[in-house]
């Protein structure tokens, strides 16, 4: 009866018959909006500054957005909640709010979003860094975990990174004649590149189709792609247009061709059977899980070993290099410390007119002096973005699902609630504290903590720490004539990437200490 009632209705309106089920949808849409609205009207959400229409807060985040991110949380909180463009974001800037984002409700919060430039550059996600939580990560995170980050996989590259340091101070040494100011902000990138290229290749990349200038710029855009979101994602109806006129989308395009062609060059490089194995590389071992998984679900194939080695390149090349970058910076704006730093590590130098590896653990003021750069200049200031898998309650507020979290480690290492003096570089701070940055002290987090930490932080802290053991042990540093120390600037350098560097190239006049 009511169907007939129904058909005669439906053809007294003459409605072309493709909508008749959207007819009949709308009421039960209209319930679900008005229960969803009910919802979010009921809910206890983080405050936050007001919004315009369509940006959201976007005007609000300036070029250093952990600085503009920061000055909005001393306004609202430690749990802010912004709208950029149509994506939800909450800020995290507090250790105690930081301590139940990484560690109470980890699982919760330990998804990627899934941005086009991730996407894209990792082949649909079959990297680690980017990769949504889920089995896939879990069981890939474990294998680079045993596979490549291991204690004993570290150490078997010891060798390379003490060559490479070595080659460093010699051409720092070479340099000695002319008196002149050198760039180490440009040596310290050469000298991490190296050591990640010979950990992964088994070669330097001077010499490859990579020139030196080339490499550096190809990473600089790998790593602004991941760090910049697309238009598209806060606008998602006509951000499209809007990254192919501004240029966004081809320069995706651009960095996936540059960096996939060279890693299935050196990928084929590595099947070839007249290859000598001297030492097995990163590529070695990932050649090998794929060998070994042959058969299984999800495939392991070539394009997961493309992912996993940007990751390496993007995730650890910068970010050892700037955090050296940094230190250097400091000490030479900091006389007292690089003074009572070089006396430690030559004290232990001893006859040898070097440190190496075995002396790391033994040069205390020489850590300290690592993990106060790395409070005061993480060089990931937000870590690596994160996403809610599901609500749950930060510091009582409501945390909806598929929301973006971002967590100021720069702010945090600045707050002086925990820190005295915070703006200071004092590494005395860290004498007789427990407090590292191995994710368990929530108020120190450069590594980031949780399941998500970083899986590079051993790798990360002893190139660190052989290098500037080694540049603090062979020269004295003096500023370029005339340059007075007050004038030494520290400014940061606006990006979109995702490290943030110093705002000028670190130009220092290295002078051989005599006795050694
Ligand atoms: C000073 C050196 C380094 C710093 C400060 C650093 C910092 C970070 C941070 C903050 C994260 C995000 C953590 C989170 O979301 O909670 C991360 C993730 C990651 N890092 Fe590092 N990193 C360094 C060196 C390295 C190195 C040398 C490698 C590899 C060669 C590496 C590989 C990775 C990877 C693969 C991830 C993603 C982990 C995941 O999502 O499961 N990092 N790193």
């Amino acid at each position: 009866m009511l169907r007939k009632y129904l058909i005669e209705a439906w053809r007294a309106l003459n409605i072309p018959s493709p909508w008749l089920p959207l007819l009949l949808l709308m009421p039960l849409l209209g319930f679900f909006i008005k229960k969803m609205r009910f919802r979010r009207d009921n809910q206890h959400l983080p405050p936050g500054p007001n919004r315009l229409p369509i940006i959201g807060n976007l005007h609000q985040i300036g070029p250093l957005p952990h600085k503009s991110m920061w000055q909005i949380s001393k306004k609202y909180g430690p749990v802010v909640q912004l709208q950029l463009g149509c994506i939800p974001t909450v800020l995290i800037s507090s250790a105690e709010a930081a301590n139940e984002v990484l560690k109470v409700h980890d699982l919760v919060c330990c998804s990627r979003p899934q941005f086009a430039g991730c996407r894209r550059l990792t082949h649909n996600f079959k990297d680690v860094a980017f990769t949504p939580y889920g089995d896939y990560w879990k069981k890939t995170r474990k294998m680079i975990v045993l596979e490549l980050f291991s204690l004993k996989r570290v150490q078997s590259f010891r060798y390379v990174r003490e060559e490479e340091v070595g080659l460093l101070i010699n051409s720092i040494s070479d340099s000695l004649s002319s008196a002149t100011p050198i760039n180490l902000t440009e040596k310290f990138f050469d000298l991490s590149a190296n050591i990640t290229f010979r950990t992964s290749f088994g070669f330097n990349y001077h010499g490859t189709n990579f020139a030196k200038n080339k490499f550096h710029e190809v990473v600089h855009e790998a790593e602004v792609v991941e760090g910049s979101l697309s238009a598209d994602e806060y606008f998602p109806y006509i951000g499209w247009l809007i990254d192919r006129l501004t240029g966004h989308h081809g320069r995706i395009e651009r960095v996936f061709l540059e960096l996939d062609s060279f890693f299935q060059h050196v990928i084929d490089d590595h099947l070839k059977p007249e290859r000598k194995k001297e030492k097995e590389d990163m590529i070695d071992v990932l050649l090998r899980v794929e060998q070994e998984e042959a058969g299984t679900e999800p495939q392991f194939t070539k394009e997961n070993i493309k992912a996993i080695l940007l990751n390496l390149f993007v995730a650890g090349v910068d970010t050892s290099a700037v955090t050296v970058d940094w230190a250097m910076a400091e000490l030479a704006k900091n006389p007292r410390v690089m003074k009572k730093a070089q006396d430690e590590v030559r004290k232990f130098a001893g006859n040898k007119g070097k440190v190496n590896e075995d002396d790391i653990e033994e040069l205390e003021y020489l850590n300290m002096v690592i993990k106060e750069t790395l409070r005061l200049h993480p060089p990931a200031p937000l870590l690596l973005p994160r996403e809610t898998t599901s609500h749950c309650k930060i510091n009582g507020y409501d945390i909806n699902p598929k929301t973006l979290i971002h967590v100021n480690a720069w702010a945090i290492g600045r707050d002086p609630k925990y820190w005295k003096d915070p703006e200071e570089f004092i590494p005395e701070r860290f004498e007789g504290s427990s407090v590292d940055f191995k994710g368990h002290n929530f108020e120190f987090l450069p590594f980031g903590a949780g399941r998500r930490i970083c899986p590079g932080l051993r790798m990360g802290t002893m190139i660190i720490q052989i290098a500037l053991a080694n540049l603090l042990c062979c020269f004295d540093w003096n500023l370029p004539c005339g340059m007075k120390v007050e004038e030494m600037r520290m400014d940061e350098k606006a990006s979109e990437s995702l490290t943030v560097t110093r705002n000028e190239p670190l130009c220092l006049v290295p002078v051989k200490y005599p006795q050694i």
